[in-house]
């Protein structure tokens, strides 16, 4: 496969800043179709500017991103999950995941509540989900409704920050597996934002640190781990590392 040769993501010389704070500058970074890239840095990193810049929210500095080979404010084939789901309280799941159909695609209702009830299916959510309001979910449902919804568009690249944060250790195992099955499906480029080790190991191809304005590298895991960076040593390396490492050098054994 060919897929190397064209990124589906570009970004070249990007530049963000707020004031006289600099966020980014002088970013390169590029994601390949079909790949599951984990976006890792410090707190305040940038990492949810980069994201936002990227799905074309905020306006960079300086610099060029690139989605598909043309100008990320011309490409509308991309989902977003953001931090908190931001499911709408008043609608239920199942008008949470047709609203963008009906909105963005002009579908009529009934044919976007079918596609919808196929993307809530998906996600793995029980048979009367789309029944029932937020309120009435729990976090990983929420965050199965929050996919649902952000896949009802079939993008090409679905952009998470944070999918796992909040959820205990099996729904977010759950929620890692459910991930590269989607991606699996529909040939999805994923860019996701996480903390978490686990997914690290278990659902990344590849991992992007985001450091000193940059990203520092983007590589296996394995080469980032390697990387002799002092804040790449202590976040794969420390107890936390060691232990996702652990865990996921024993799920390949069994
Ligand atoms: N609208 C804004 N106005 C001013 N400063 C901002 C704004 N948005 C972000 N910043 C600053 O940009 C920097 C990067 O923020 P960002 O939210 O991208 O960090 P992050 O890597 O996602 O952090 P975390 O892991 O804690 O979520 C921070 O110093 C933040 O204060």
């Amino acid at each position: 496969m060919n897929r190397r040769t064209e990124p589906i993501i570009q970004i070249r010389g990007l530049e963000n800043r707020f004031g006289s704070h600099i966020v980014h500058k002088d970013l390169d970074l590029d994601v390949y179709k079909g790949e599951i890239l984990g976006m890792v840095g410090g707190s305040g990193s940038g990492k949810s500017v980069l994201l936002r810049s990227i799905v074309g929210l905020r306006k960079p500095d300086a610099g060029e991103v690139r989605l598909l080979g043309r100008d990320a404010d011309t490409v509308h084939r991309i989902g977003v999950l953001f931090q908190r789901g931001a499911l709408y309280s008043s609608l239920t799941v199942l008008e949470n995941v047709a609203l963008p159909l009906i909105e963005k695609a002009g579908l009529a209702r009934r044919q976007a509540n079918e596609i919808a009830r196929v993307k809530i299916a998906l996600t793995g959510l029980p048979a009367h989900a789309p029944d029932l309001y937020p309120a009435d979910l729990s976090g990983g449902m929420v965050k199965r409704a929050a996919l649902a919804r952000s896949l009802a568009l079939d993008p090409d690249i679905l952009f998470l920050d944070e999918p796992t944060a909040g959820l205990d250790p099996i729904g977010a195992a759950a929620f890692d597996q459910l991930l590269m099955t989607v991606r699996d499906a529909f040939g999805l480029t994923v860019f996701l934002i996480t903390h978490d080790l686990d997914t690290l190991y278990t659902a990344c191809d590849r991992v992007a640190v985001l450091s000193q304005k940059k990203v520092l590298v983007n590589d296996t895991l394995d080469k980032v781990a390697a990387t002799d960076d002092p804040w790449i040593q202590a976040y794969f390396h420390g107890p936390r590392g060691r232990a996702a490492q652990l865990a996921a050098t024993r799920l390949k054994e069994d």
